[in-house]
């Protein structure tokens, strides 16, 4: 061993900078020391990898590549090796003193950005090597590169001003580094502490981590796998331990690309719904993973808000480890992953829906609330998302459900809307007089019978370039249709109409005679720009002030015994045709599911079952 000299060094003021702000600054999240320094060794050892394929004269590591961890609680001290690359005295100068790598450049630049307020901006941010002085107030760092006739070398700081650089005795190739703890962080030094951190952060690292001699990382990183490789036993085993889940995942996809980005991902879809359960809104299920390193348990941004319930692992090498929690949701690259994966997701239920349509049925019942919530909050993936709707319509048995794909696909010869009626159940939607002039032309019609349908369709708005039309509203036309049985003359609809407009002054807009008609004898109509009785509903809920006349169009049947009736006793017997008239503008407003006060009606019927049985 030549002389041992001792070289000190000044950090670069940036580094001082950062330094102080590491140890000072109030930050909330110590734990990620240990992760910064495996993943360095992890690095640090794929090199080694890499060395032996492209190096001749690099011997095979073989089962050397591991990562060791010690704790002495006496001394106060972890101590962390690996069997890597090591550094040279220039390296060790180069990376572990000035300001040459990214990661701490973007921190700076953060910190610059953050208006120097960099509080709570530490906990957020890896910040490399230097996160050891957030626990230590001494690291020791022994170093040997794979250099032929590399020094063995010590580094060594306090994280204040400077470090010095000496040589040791004989080490072995890699990089150990010694934290002395300091007094705050002295619980470090417990081996369930670090377990546990190791558990959470690094459970996926590449390379054995061995704590007091055992193997803490068990689990492997699936997602990097070939599909071919990995077996149905270990997608669950996977799924329940890594996605903290206990039932059985109804879907899965495992996905890899290398652009846009690279991504290697393995999703899985759970087999209930927490939301319906009554858990409230869930967080996101799916971590993001920088080259089995976890970044961000639970990343804004990764995924649109409506794909929460979907969980699993994405990792994408094309990340910096360091990103911070605040900016990934703007960064670029996060938006593209969120872009490639929810397009691929949703492909993935298309493509599962036709494979077994049953199942996808099943599915889609405990999740629909989910597929609604995109439509009309991601606009982007909108249309995709409305191909995985599913409802009955007039055409389908009850309980049977179609897409919109296969409405369009029906759709007649001639037809240019799709239509459909938002209501309460099948049995309500059929029993009312809307439905009925549709089905009388063969015409289908969808029924929506979820609560947030209404507003679904709204965002919605056309799918594949058909507009979606209400047929409670006025404004949907339909061809005459000749049918038997004697109807008023024309002359006789203009006079009933006309009569009935004036009896109901303002509560109408319009009275018509229409051929829509098969067995109501009145119908109403929503204007083509009014609310919705679902919306309608909704906003008096919401507002005990809220007042919105409501002015309909009426349609009558001109063929309808009633209606003909009424035509002839509005000048035989005035008094019961003006009770008549507004009872039928009554009984067109339950059905439209307008009424609001039923007082009136009721003592109306009354008056009108005197009369019918004098
Ligand atoms: N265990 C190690 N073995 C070999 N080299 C190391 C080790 N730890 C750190 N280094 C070197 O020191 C450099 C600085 O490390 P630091 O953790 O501060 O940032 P980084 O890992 O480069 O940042 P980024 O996360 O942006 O890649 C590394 O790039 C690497 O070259």
């Amino acid at each position: 061993m030549s002389e041992t000299t001792t070289e000190k060094h000044v950090f670069q003021a940036e580094i001082q900078q950062l330094l102080e702000l590491v140890v000072h600054s109030l930050y909330t999240d110590k734990d990620i020391f240990l992760r910064e320094l495996i993943s360095n060794a992890s690095d640090s050892m794929e090199k080694v990898r890499h060395l032996e394929g492209t190096e001749k004269n690099f011997k095979d590591a073989g089962d050397e590549l591991q990562i060791t961890l010690e704790m002495d609680k006496e001394a106060k001290t972890i101590t962390l090796t690996d069997r890597g690359v090591g550094m040279t005295r220039e390296e060790l100068v180069e990376n572990l003193g000035t300001i040459a790598h990214s990661g701490t450049k973007a921190f700076l630049q953060q910190m610059k950005e953050s208006g120097g307020s960099p509080a709570g901006l530490i906990g957020q941010f890896g910040v490399g090597f230097y996160s050891a002085f957030m626990v230590a107030d001494k690291v020791e760092v022994y170093s040997r590169s794979w250099k032929e006739n590399g020094e063995n070398l010590r580094w060594e700081s306090d994280g204040k001003t400077g470090y010095e650089i000496e040589e040791v005795g004989e080490l072995p190739r890699g990089v150990k580094i010694v934290l002395h703890l300091n007094e705050s962080s002295v619980d470090f030094a417990e081996e369930f502490r670090v377990k546990s951190l190791i558990e959470r952060y690094s459970n996926f690292v590449g390379f054995p981590i061995l704590l007091d001699g055992k193997r803490i990382n068990e689990v492997e990183a699936l997602w990097l796998k070939n599909k071919s490789e990995v077996s149905e036993e270990q997608y669950k085993a996977f799924y329940q331990f890594a996605c903290k889940s206990f039932d059985e995942p109804v879907y899965r996809m495992h996905f890899s690309a290398d652009a846009p980005i690279s991504i290697n991902s393995l999703i899985f879809v759970p087999g209930e719904n927490p939301e319906k359960m009554g858990f409230g809104k869930v967080d996101g299920g799916v971590s993001l993973y920088c080259k089995k390193v976890l970044i961000d348990p639970e990343p804004k941004g990764l995924l649109p808000e409506w794909l929460r319930f979907v969980k699993g692992v994405v990792d994408s090498a094309d990340l910096p480890l360091n990103i911070s929690r605040e900016t990934m949701q703007d960064s670029a690259l996060v938006k593209k992953l969120n872009n490639v994966l929810s397009k691929r997701i949703i492909k993935m239920f298309e493509k599962e829906a036709s494979a077994d349509p049953a199942k996808y049925r099943d599915f889609y019942k405990k999740f629909e609330r989910f597929f609604k919530e995109g439509i009309a909050t991601d606009f982007a993936n909108k249309d995709a998302l409305a191909k995985l709707l599913r409802f009955e319509t007039s055409m389908t048995d009850a309980g049977e459900v179609c897409s919109l794909v296969d409405y369009v696909g029906r759709m007649k010869d001639g037809q240019e809307k799709i239509y459909f009626l938002v209501g309460q159940n099948r049995d309500q939607i059929e029993s009312g007089p809307y439905v009925e002039a549709f089905k009388a032309r063969g015409l289908e019609v969808i029924y929506f019978t979820d609560a947030v349908d209404e507003y679904v369709v709204d965002a919605l708005g056309e799918f594949d370039g058909k507009k979606l039309a209400s047929i409670r509203h006025a404004g949907v036309e339909l061809d005459d249709m000749e049918k038997d049985g004697d109807a008023l003359s024309e002359e006789e609809v203009t006079g009933l109409c006309e009569f009935l407009a004036s009896e109901l002054g303002e509560k109408v807009s319009k009275v018509s005679g229409g051929k829509r008609l098969v067995e109501s004898p009145i119908i109403a109509l929503v204007p083509e720009d009014g609310m919705s009785p679902q919306i309608r509903q909704m906003m008096k809920a919401m507002d005990e002030n809220f007042k919105d006349e409501v002015k309909v169009e009426l349609e009558i049947n001109p063929r309808h015994p009633l209606i003909k009736k009424l035509a002839q006793s509005k000048s035989s017997s005035p008094e019961t045709a003006k009770l008549v008239a507004a009872q039928l503008l009554d009984n067109a407003l339950i059905s439209a599911g307008l009424l609001d006060d039923a007082r009136d009606t009721i003592q109306r019927m009354n008056s009108l079952m005197e009369k019918a049985m004098a």
